[in-house]
């Protein structure tokens, strides 16, 4: 049977682990601790003044009745009202109103400033981390779930720090208060309210909680079942084509069929809790009520009018209190896991912590591998490269080649030093590169991939983005050498023109000349190719390839090409199979090598 994805809940338990680990929270609450404590007290005056609400409110509705009328009428009752004690009563609730008013205004202002001050410093932490992070945490962590999951994160902590912690607090002071009122009270009538009231509440909240799993269950065979109808209709064609029309129809008729049996199942647990609610709920309050009510008639009455509808006021509270702890717990238990996932973020280990190599000298360009092996963080079977070794002397063009999965993107990732080699020496000018101030090393490379991405922003941000200081001139010069200026100024607004989501789609031999502008604004020392021209058309490919050759001049260049027309003027060609460099030497040493893999190659390209 059809059955909707199933989205992993994440079940968060409140390990002591958990919530040590998201006390840490406590230290970014700390600059504002004034600020937050100011909150507190305004939320426990608002707190205290809540609880004499349902107190005075009972005073008010039985002030000054006589006590000794059995049964009295509404007449009655108007003649015994003591309008000077209403009157004070009444003022006294309204002194509490404005108490209340004015300090819980105070509480959410206070908490809300803490809050989102407490939010950015977690946010930038959070940001500063994850753009630190090493290479090897993006492939842990897919980005669509990290950012996703930060979001969600830091919402959680937000409505926690603003709202969730103040509500706990108020609502177990109003327990408390309530029971303590109650006990001394009537100590008789508070036992047979606690045996019912709060039972029936907290029945009540896992019945309503079962409901809503119930009813989420039939939305998401909804939601199958729409995507059925999407599915096909958007596949119609090929529904059409395979005859498939009946399958379909049979998928669908599974899918609404258990909808329907879905919701007639939560129909009837839906009927079920409202008569609950009605007999069992309203049932307990009544029940209470009249206890109470014996309790003030008589000549010996043990309950005052006043103090009995105080109770049965603090007992409405009470009960509403009660039903939302759970709720509240809840949010909390998730909020703590939030909290620490947040923290374990922020506490990862960032590149510069890893890397810890100083020298910034000037970099010349001479690179070399030296027997260097390599395999994935997360893939330790898999031998990516294998004792693989070269030299690239300064302004040398290096072409890599090889079949898919030989490993040349690898070499590229670890000439940024993305990855560390599991084994072996990689230098730079003889230097061995851990030595090197990692931001240094990749201050003098730049990368030209296969598939730029271009950030929103203007054409202009685009091509600063490799060297933000960079003069508006220098821009052009950047995108005249790259070949990107004349179709730049073919657009209305020039350098300006947006791109991306909100601007302008560039075409693939567009975005990578403006890559290449960014790469020669770099200027760097060292330049890696990644597979640059290999998506484009032949108009766009001699553009592309005459804007890189003129990139390349001068620099240190290492060229991932499957085309082998693109690197038949490299210095060396380094032919690559499952890791390990099979042949290398330049264009016309390889294709004279009987039976060469490269030699191979080329017959197969030129064919
Ligand atoms: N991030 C990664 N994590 C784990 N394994 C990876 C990762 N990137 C690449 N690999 C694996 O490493 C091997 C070499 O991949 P690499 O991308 O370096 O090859 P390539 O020669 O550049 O291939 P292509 O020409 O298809 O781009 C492949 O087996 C690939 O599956």
């Amino acid at each position: 049977m059809l059955k909707p994805k199933n989205k992993k809940k994440e079940r968060v338990k409140l390990s002591k682990e958990s919530v040590q680990k998201a006390k840490k929270i406590f230290s970014y609450l700390k600059p504002y601790r004034a600020h937050f404590a100011l909150g507190w007290i305004f939320l426990v005056i608002s707190s205290s003044a809540s609880l004499l609400f349902p107190y005075l409110l009972g005073q008010l509705l039985g002030s000054d009745l006589p006590s000794d009328t059995a049964s009295p009428n509404n007449q009655e009752i108007l003649e015994g009202i003591n309008l000077d004690n209403i009157n004070s009563v009444a003022l006294l609730l309204l002194a509490l109103l404005i108490i209340q008013g004015v300090s819980s205004f105070f509480r959410v202002v206070i908490f809300t400033k803490v809050t989102e001050r407490t939010m950015r410093d977690i946010r930038k932490d959070a940001f500063d981390k994850l753009i630190y992070m090493p290479m090897e945490f993006f492939n842990k962590n897919k980005v669509g779930e990290i950012t996703s999951r930060i979001s969600a994160d830091i919402t959680l902590i937000q409505d926690t720090l603003r709202t969730t912690i103040a509500e706990l607090f108020r609502q177990v002071i109003t327990i408390i208060g309530s029971i303590i009122f109650l006990m001394v009270v009537s100590w008789r009538l508070a036992l047979i309210m606690l045996a019912t009231v709060p039972v029936m509440a907290i029945i009540a909240v896992i019945f309503g909680r079962f409901i809503k799993k119930l009813s989420k269950k039939a939305q998401d065979y909804s939601a199958v079942s729409n995507s059925i109808i999407e599915e096909s209709l958007m596949g119609i064609t090929n529904v059409k084509t395979f005859t498939n029309e009946l399958f379909m129809i049979i998928k669908y008729r599974k899918s609404i069929e258990t909808i329907k049996k879905l919701n007639i199942k939560s129909g009837n647990w839906r009927g079920l809790f409202i008569t609950f609610i009605i007999t069992c709920m309203f049932g307990a309050i009544i029940f209470i009520i009249w206890q109470g009510l014996h309790m003030t008639l008589g000549p010996d009455a043990t309950l005052d009018r006043g103090d009995f509808f105080s109770f049965v006021m603090f007992t409405v509270f009470m009960g509403a209190s009660i039903g939302s702890i759970p709720d509240l717990y809840a949010s909390m238990q998730k909020a703590v896991g939030s909290t620490e996932h947040l923290m374990n973020i922020i506490a990862e280990k960032t590149e510069e912590d890893i890397h810890k190599g100083e020298k910034s000298t000037e970099i010349k360009g001479d690179v070399a591998f030296n027997n260097v092996s390599f395999h994935y963080p997360q893939r330790k079977d898999i031998q990516v490269l294998n004792k693989l070794s070269f030299t690239a002397k300064k302004g040398e063009k290096i072409a890599l080649v090889g079949a898919s999965g030989a490993g040349k993107s690898t070499i590229a990732s670890l000439l940024q030093r993305f990855y560390e080699p599991t084994s072996g020496l990689y230098t730079l000018d003889g230097i061995n590169v851990k030595d090197l101030e990692l931001k240094h090393l990749r201050e003098n490379m730049a990368l030209v991939p296969q598939e730029v991405i271009l950030f929103s922003g203007s054409i202009k941000d685009n091509i600063l983005f490799g060297k933000q200081d960079a003069t508006d001139q220098e821009v052009e010069n950047a995108a005249k050498k790259a070949n990107a200026l004349e179709f730049i100024q073919s657009f209305p607004d020039g350098f300006d023109t947006e791109v991306g989501d909100r601007g302008i789609q560039l075409s693939g031999g567009q975005k990578q000349r403006i890559a290449i502008a960014r790469a020669i604004l770099k200027d760097p020392t060292i330049l890696i190719l990644d597979e640059a021209t290999s998506a484009l058309d032949a108009e766009s490919e001699s553009l592309v390839q005459e804007a890189l050759d003129r990139l390349m001049e001068n620099r240190t260049s290492f060229i991932i090409a499957h085309r082998l027309s693109t690197i038949r003027k490299a210095n060396t060609i380094l032919v690559m199979e499952k890791g390990k460099v099979v042949e290398q030497g330049t264009h016309e040493e390889l294709i004279s090598k009987p039976n060469g893999v490269y030699a191979n190659l080329n017959e197969l390209q030129i064919n």
